[in-house]
């Protein structure tokens, strides 16, 4: 089965437009795990203009299930992390401005600082991951760092998938493979939707865990949190 990690750094946002404290990110969390998400994703940046690390502090003692931070592994974030000690830490190559994540590690180049920042978290008991495209030989080079898990960007798959889903889905299956081959869990992300989710479900039945947000929280917008949860569900079992 895969799980259902909730991204609720859009509930941040929204809060963050008026000053005050609605919705209440922490009462949202704690909602999702009640409504059956298997997991709570935030992904702080530096200019806290979502998710805030205090935010993360304050999540900390409330999340029940697998609690996973994603982001850049500037100083300020490793502390974070290993301050909080989540069940998962996701690093993410994104830049302080970028509007969202829009690329995996390529990890010839970052080797050695991700095998470094592999083996803190993890003599910390933190699980890790990269964030990585499909790239074969990328991957070997991430299993080589020490890292549990991958998470595939997939971002190019949700593109792809309205005009041609097999296409779309090819590389991440052979991605996948590779991953799996060479001991890595599989995690998925970015722009996954109800419309591509199942799919892609279906296709990598070995996939740990996706991390949605953003299409998410707009769909409960219309279905409510508690109903857009369950349809979320229904596409991973
Ligand atoms: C790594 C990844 O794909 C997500 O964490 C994404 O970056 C979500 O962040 P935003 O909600 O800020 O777009
Ligand atoms: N790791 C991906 C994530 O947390 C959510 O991405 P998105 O669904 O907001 O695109």
């Amino acid at each position: 089965m895969t799980n259902l990690s909730v991204n609720i750094n859009k509930v941040a946002t929204i809060r963050n437009a008026r000053g005050g404290n609605m919705p209440d990110v922490l009462e949202v969390a704690q909602n999702c795990e009640s409504f059956g998400a298997q997991g709570i994703t935030v992904h702080p940046r530096p200019d806290e203009r979502h998710i805030r690390y205090s935010d993360v502090f304050a999540l900390k003692p409330l999340i029940k299930t697998e609690f996973n931070i994603e982001g850049y592994p500037c100083d300020a974030f490793v502390d974070l992390v290993l301050k909080v000690k989540p069940t998962q830490v996701t690093l993410v190559p994104d830049a302080p401005d970028a509007i969202t994540s829009n690329a995996g590690w390529d990890v010839k180049i970052h080797f050695d600082r991700l095998s470094e920042l592999v083996d803190i978290f993890t003599t910390h008991g933190i699980r890790t991951s990269i964030f990585v495209g499909t790239d074969l030989d990328n991957i070997v080079l991430a299993a080589k760092t020490g890292t549990d898990r991958i998470e595939l960007y997939t971002e190019p798959y949700a593109t792809k998938y309205p005009e041609n889903r097999e296409e779309a889905i090819a590389p991440f299956i052979a991605a996948a493979q590779q991953a799996k081959s060479l001991g890595l869990g599989v995690n998925a992300g970015h722009d996954l939707n109800l419309d591509n989710l199942a799919y892609f479900n279906q296709n990598i039945p070995w996939l740990d865990e996706v991390s949605i947000g953003h299409a998410l929280i707009c769909d409960a917008l219309y279905y409510g949190l508690k109903e857009t949860i369950k349809l979320y569900k229904d596409c991973l079992s």
